[in-house]
């Protein structure tokens, strides 16, 4: 089914004069079949109504005595209501909506032609344009359906509103604060483009729509301009989605109304410099619009529908379902060739079909075979409508004017050069009845010689005796376009680069983190293998070993380091299975569990005592095997014991520190250093004096292996193994008396 393309003239404004009405509405010599089967079917109101008058005339700008004219599917004069344009129209494609099909309505024409007084009307009731009747077409239909079927079947409407200004995608459900310079990214999916991000509103009564449709269009770009005071700036497209469950299936369909902004011929409206570039922008989109369509028409192998955002959701010619092109034209001189432009475009409009696919059902259920699964993804092949040919030429138009014509080269449009006919005026009707008629003025229209010029997309090809005084105005206004589009492109790509610059920012921060991460967990696993050789050179096998296996995590695929770690448990493991006896027969007070284990038993050690373990720790160093792994060397702390005798005596807090060697009484300042100790926190150990970060790592290994060892030896519930007193603290890996005596001097209480 080819696109339904008709025209809407409207009546004139105040401004405008009966003399100046160049165009003609009338019947086709040659009147569009009437549908036999709606005939049958009773429905002879409709058919009626669409099948009026049929075909647009209007001088050939250059010799007033030809005239063109144009066949369209419909065309309303200036006379009829919107009522009537909706029910020929709009409220048959409602029952294919409800069938699934998809339905696209858009409104084009040159600005100030009428297209949103179409589309979204005026406030009166009689005046509601095409949308809200839509909208409201659709709930009756709904509630019918749904009490039809005893509310067996739902069906759920829901909206999407958004304009195309300046190219930028904008939801005009969000307020104007939340757009971004970007707007909204478009996808395709599924042979459809659809915008990434898009607020869908469910909307369940009229009321409800015109609330929500009211407040959407506040948002819309819309601004006075000389030739409309009311123009909009952007492309609208407002998308309802209906959703129709049954207890088997669920149909998914949308109906599209698209507003479009209207061509505008910049040396007419006098727009200032913001005005220019969304003009230039509008006329940008509408220019490859025409294009697609004379590509898609021509057969051309590439339609550029991706070069602007418009065409591309608008996807003429590959969309499913219906499409109805309602081509708005102004009645008088002003706009003869804008007119004349947009009447070609909406011409071979006509010509492109459309694929007549309702969206595919889902089905509740076991899954059921798709019966053409490639069809709802593929696009359809773009042709041009073949039963087309010369569809605007009636008939029984004067075959004297065909031999006329021989000469010239074939025109895309008929051309009558009968002798000029009276105007119909009546057919141009001013909104406002009352206003006096002009037409007893002096009749100017003749002297108003039209001042814009065709686009290069637009020019009918019999012109070729174009003027110079033409041909340079033409040039005059395209480089002024081509301006004003540079002017929005560098716009955009000012705001890409900045965009850009801040996405590499965020990208150089995330790389710097990850590499100080990386570089972090790398010193830190190298610090795990310091450690661990030291344990090692120390002949602290086991935890030598646990370094190697804090290290492994930041070294996962070092054979070496795993190498090493299963031979220290190896030979760990064979040194447990060393008796334990020969140790707790050199000392029967240690135990089994090693010196550390024996002074938490006593923790008023005295140094002697001291001295009397130290002993022992040196035997058992001394039976270590040479390869320094031993079951308990790990465990037993080494004793400096020079530095403490050295050390005890220097001033009176060594001589308070050696009462509580001694007597194991324990002051505050010991409690407090002590429980800091205990803590096993290296972050408040490393801050005693004397004490840095590898000493306080140091003894909180140590501690921990105790816990360890005590656990694993003894009761799996072990409390941790706390140090009891000064004494007790001094044999710790890596602290001496003199340690001692240094942190305990600097806690202070
Ligand atoms: N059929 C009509 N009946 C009465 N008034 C109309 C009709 N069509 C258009 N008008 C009037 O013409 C003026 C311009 O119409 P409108 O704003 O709809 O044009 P437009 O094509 O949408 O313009 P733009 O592209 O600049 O937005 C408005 O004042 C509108 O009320």
């Amino acid at each position: 089914m080819s696109v339904r393309v008709v025209a809407r003239v409207r009546p004139l404004l105040k401004a405008e004069r009966d003399l100046d009405v160049i165009l003609r509405t009338g019947a086709s010599a040659a009147p569009a079949p009437v549908d036999a089967k709606s005939q049958e079917s009773g429905d002879r109101k409709l058919a009626a109504l669409r099948d009026r008058d049929n075909v647009v005339r209007i001088p050939n700008p250059k010799n007033e005595g030809e005239e063109y004219s144009f066949q369209f599917n419909a065309v309303y004069d200036a006379e009829v209501a919107q009522q009537e344009l909706f029910d020929a129209e709009v409220a048959p494609t409602i029952k294919h909506l409800f069938k699934g099909f998809d339905v696209t309505l858009f409104a084009y024409g040159v600005t100030g032609t009428g297209k949103t007084h179409t589309m979204r009307g005026g406030k009166s009731l009689a005046d509601r344009g095409v949308i809200p009747r839509l909208l409201s077409g659709i709930y009756r239909r709904s509630r019918k359906m749904e009490k039809d079927s005893n509310g067996e079947t739902t069906v759920q409407v829901a909206l999407s509103y958004y304009e195309i200004y300046n190219d930028k995608v904008h939801d005009l459900f969000e307020p104007p604060e939340k757009r971004t310079l970007a707007g909204l990214p478009l996808r395709d999916n599924g042979g459809k483009t659809v915008v990434v991000g898009l607020t869908e509103k469910a909307c369940t009564s009229l009321k409800e729509f015109e609330g929500l449709y009211d407040q959407a269009n506040n948002n819309r770009s819309t601004s006075a301009t000389k030739l409309n005071a009311h123009s909009s700036r952007s492309h609208a497209i407002l998308g309802v989605k209906i959703t129709i469950r049954s207890p088997d299936q669920t149909r998914v369909s949308t109906a599209s109304a698209i507003d479009l902004a209207g061509s505008e011929d910049n040396r007419r409206t006098e727009n200032d410099k913001e005005r220019m570039v969304e003009s230039a922008s509008i006329n940008k989109s509408l220019f490859v619009l025409a294009q697609c369509v004379e590509a898609i028409t021509k057969k051309q192998h590439r339609i550029p529908y991706r070069e602007s955002k418009m065409t591309r959701i608008l996807s003429l010619g590959q969309n499913n379902g219906l499409t109805v092109m309602i081509l708005n034209v102004a009645p008088v001189r002003s706009y003869h060739l804008d007119t004349l432009s947009s009447l070609n475009v909406a011409n071979r409009t006509r010509k492109i079909e459309v694929r007549e696919i309702e969206n595919d059902p889902i089905f509740k259920g076991p899954a059921r075979p798709a019966p053409r699964p490639s069809m709802a993804a593929s696009r359809q092949p773009l042709r041009p409508l073949t039963a087309s040919v010369n569809v605007n030429m009636p008939a029984a138009a004067p075959k004297d004017s065909e031999k006329k014509d021989d000469a010239k080269p074939m025109k895309a449009f008929s051309v009558f050069s009968d002798r000029p006919q009276a105007k119909p005026v009546t057919q141009i009707r001013r909104p406002d009845a009352k206003r006096p008629s002009l037409s007893g003025e002096a009749p100017l229209a003749r002297s108003l010689k039209p001042r814009q010029t065709l686009g290069p997309s637009n020019i009918p090809s019999s012109h070729a005796d174009i003027s110079a005084a033409r041909i340079e105005a033409m040039v005059e206004k395209k480089v002024e376009e081509i301006l004003a589009v540079r002017a929005v492109s560098e716009q955009s790509r000012q705001t890409q680069v900045r965009e850009l610059n801040d996405q590499l920012q965020r990208r150089l921060e995330l790389l710097e983190q990850r590499i100080e991460g990386s570089e972090d967990a790398r010193a830190e696993g190298l610090s795990y293998l310091l450690m661990a050789k030291q344990h090692q050179a120390r002949g602290e096998s086991s935890s030598a070993l646990r370094m190697y296996q804090l290290a492994l995590p930041h070294f996962p695929n070092n054979e070496k380091l795993a190498r090493k770690i299963s031979i220290l448990k190896e030979r760990l493991q064979e040194k447990s299975s060393y008796p334990r006896q020969s140790l707790a027969t050199v000392s029967p007070n240690k135990g089994k569990f090693g010196s550390m284990l024996s002074l938490k038993k006593e923790p008023t050690l005295t140094l002697l005592g001291k001295r009397q373990a130290d002993d022992v720790n040196d035997y058992q160093m001394n039976n270590v095997g040479d390869d320094g792994v031993s079951s308990d060397d790990d465990i037993l702390p080494r004793q400096n014991k020079k530095r403490a005798t050295k050390g005890l005596h220097q001033n009176d807090e060594d001589v308070e520190c050696l009462d509580e060697y001694e007597n194991g009484s324990l002051s505050p300042r010991t409690i407090h250093l002590l429980s800091i100790v205990n803590s096993r926190d290296v972050s408040q150990i490393k801050l005693l004096k004397g004490v840095g970060v590898k000493k306080a790592e140091a003894i909180v290994d140590c501690l921990c292996e105790m816990d360890q060892t005590s656990s694993e030896d003894v009761v799996s519930d072990q409390p941790l193994f706390q140090v009891g007193s000064l004494a007790q603290l001094s044999t710790l890996k890596g602290v001496g008396v003199r340690t001692v005596e240094n942190m305990r001097n600097g806690v202070l209480v």
